[in-house]
């Protein structure tokens, strides 16, 4: 009997890839530093031979999740678009950094469920920065709209935000910056 070819190769990508393909999902509220971080995390596992992709909540917004805006339902297809799209990736051997707020504990609980249903790692990183310290850093000047009023439904002001209660890390404004953030991810990483 022929084999299945389709099992055959995703079955030898799936030798090939042990110890490799998975997804790191940095989620928190604007200005938190998610994107800072995916940057640095991409840069340092590339550096250290390991393929990586940086899947951003803001640039993806721009093309594949151009249809989507803010409401409940558009976030929700947003971050199943993206979870899918990392699953993807990681299932092709790459580290998936993804940086999305991502903000229902729903949603994120489905992307990791895609993952486990395909054997890929899922390593959730809450980058817990408190609101008051996003709102002070505030690069957009999107945080003064929303108190302005002049933009509504924006995380953390007039949309909910549900933190992670049982991520893999957890990174506080004390823990150093970007880089010290990227090298604690790269660990937990190792460790996951
Ligand atoms: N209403 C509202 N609420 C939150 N964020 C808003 C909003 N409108 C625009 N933006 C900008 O969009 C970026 C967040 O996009 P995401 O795709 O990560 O959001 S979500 O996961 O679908 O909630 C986010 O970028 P980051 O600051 O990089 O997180 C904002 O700049
Ligand atoms: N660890 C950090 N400590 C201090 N400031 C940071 C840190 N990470 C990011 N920032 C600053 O915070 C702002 C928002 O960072 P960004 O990575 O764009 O956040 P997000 O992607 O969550 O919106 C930027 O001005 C950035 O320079």
């Amino acid at each position: 009997m022929l084999p299945n070819l389709e099992w055959h190769a995703s079955a030898v990508r799936r030798e090939q890839r042990v110890g490799r393909g998975s997804t790191v999902w940095l989620t928190g509220l604007s200005a938190s530093g998610k994107s800072s971080v995916a940057a640095e995390l991409e840069r340092r596992l590339i550096a250290g031979g390991r393929p990586a992709y940086r899947l951003d909540g803001d640039n993806l917004r721009h093309g594949l999740n151009s249809d989507l805006g803010f409401a409940a339902d558009d976030r929700t297809e947003n971050v199943r678009r993206v979870g899918e799209v990392a699953c993807l990736f990681a299932d092709a051997g790459l580290v998936a950094v993804v940086s999305l707020i991502s903000p229902y504990r729903a949603d994120r609980a489905r992307a990791r469920e895609r993952h486990r249903a395909t054997g890929l790692r899922f390593v959730e990183v809450f980058v817990d920065t408190p609101l008051e310290i996003c709102e002070s850093r505030d690069p957009k000047g999107m945080y003064a709209k929303a108190r302005a009023g002049e933009l509504t439904g924006f995380t953390g002001v007039d949309a909910p935000y549900e933190p992670p209660l049982s991520a893999e890390l957890v990174l506080r404004p004390g823990m150093g910056d970007s880089a010290a953030m990227a090298g604690l991810i790269e660990e937990a990483l190792g460790r996951a």
